[in-house]
């Protein structure tokens, strides 16, 4: 049978990165990325902006939307203190199952608890599926029109604290023109846009920034 993406992006992992050192596989997977065959990871150029977000806040609890195959999963849990949890949510049950072996490549597992299923379903039972009373970071990176609906709901299921991060890949490609225009015009956060490119092209994209005040 045919392999997938995925499953090849795995096997670069496996052949090319070193059990337990998150660095080789993030390596591994831009390498693969670049040279192989392109996939939709944050990459390496908005992967360097999300490392600085992630260590200026230092988050205790943080909710990644979106998982694919990992490489962000890893790029935040490699960075995170030790009893520190990333959530992080996949729809697609071949891109979970490819996403769980590449977190274990990097030593990771600990960390992360990574969740099967649609994120409108799973935001309203965080508190009492995982014990989270807020998040410090959130990691936006899933179904682009699930972006503002998702924030929506994040406020009124209480899981935004103020000083919360809202962390959003692709808005401008492929863009989220909605979740841009509610969360800069809104008085409740701060927004500041980080220019950048699409994963491994010249194609302008950025991430936007996004503190709740309360
Ligand atoms: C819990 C839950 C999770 C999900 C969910 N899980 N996994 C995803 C993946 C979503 N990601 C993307 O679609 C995406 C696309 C591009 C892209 C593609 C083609 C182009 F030509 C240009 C750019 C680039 C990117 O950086 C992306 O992140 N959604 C959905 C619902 N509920
Ligand atoms: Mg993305």
């Amino acid at each position: 049978t045919q392999s997938t993406r995925p499953q090849r992006l795995l096997n670069a992992v496996q052949k090319n990165a070193t059990r337990g050192d998150p660095r080789s596989v993030v390596k591994a997977i831009d390498d693969f990325c670049r040279h192989k065959e392109w996939a939709m990871n944050v990459g390496d150029e908005k992967g360097c902006i999300l490392d600085s977000v992630v260590s200026e806040i230092n988050p205790a609890a943080v909710l990644e939307l979106g998982t694919y195959c990992g490489y962000s999963t890893v790029r935040i849990a490699r960075l995170l203190p030790p009893h520190a949890k990333l959530i992080t949510l996949e729809f697609n049950p071949d891109f979970a199952a490819i996403a769980r072996q590449v977190i274990a490549w990097a030593g990771l597992e600990e960390k992360v608890q990574l969740v099967e299923g649609a994120s409108g379903d799973w935001i309203p039972k965080m508190k009492e599926q995982f014990g989270i009373t807020t998040f410090d970071l959130v990691f936006l990176d899933h179904w682009k029109d699930r972006y503002l609906p998702d924030t929506k709901l994040m406020e009124e299921c209480g899981l935004l604290r103020k000083g919360s991060v809202l962390l959003a890949d692709n808005v401008i490609c492929p863009g989220t023109p909605d979740y841009l225009e509610y969360i800069r015009s809104s008085p409740r956060y701060e927004s500041r846009y980080f220019k950048s490119h699409l994963e491994y092209t010249k194609v302008e994209d950025g991430l936007e920034k996004s503190v709740f005040k309360g």
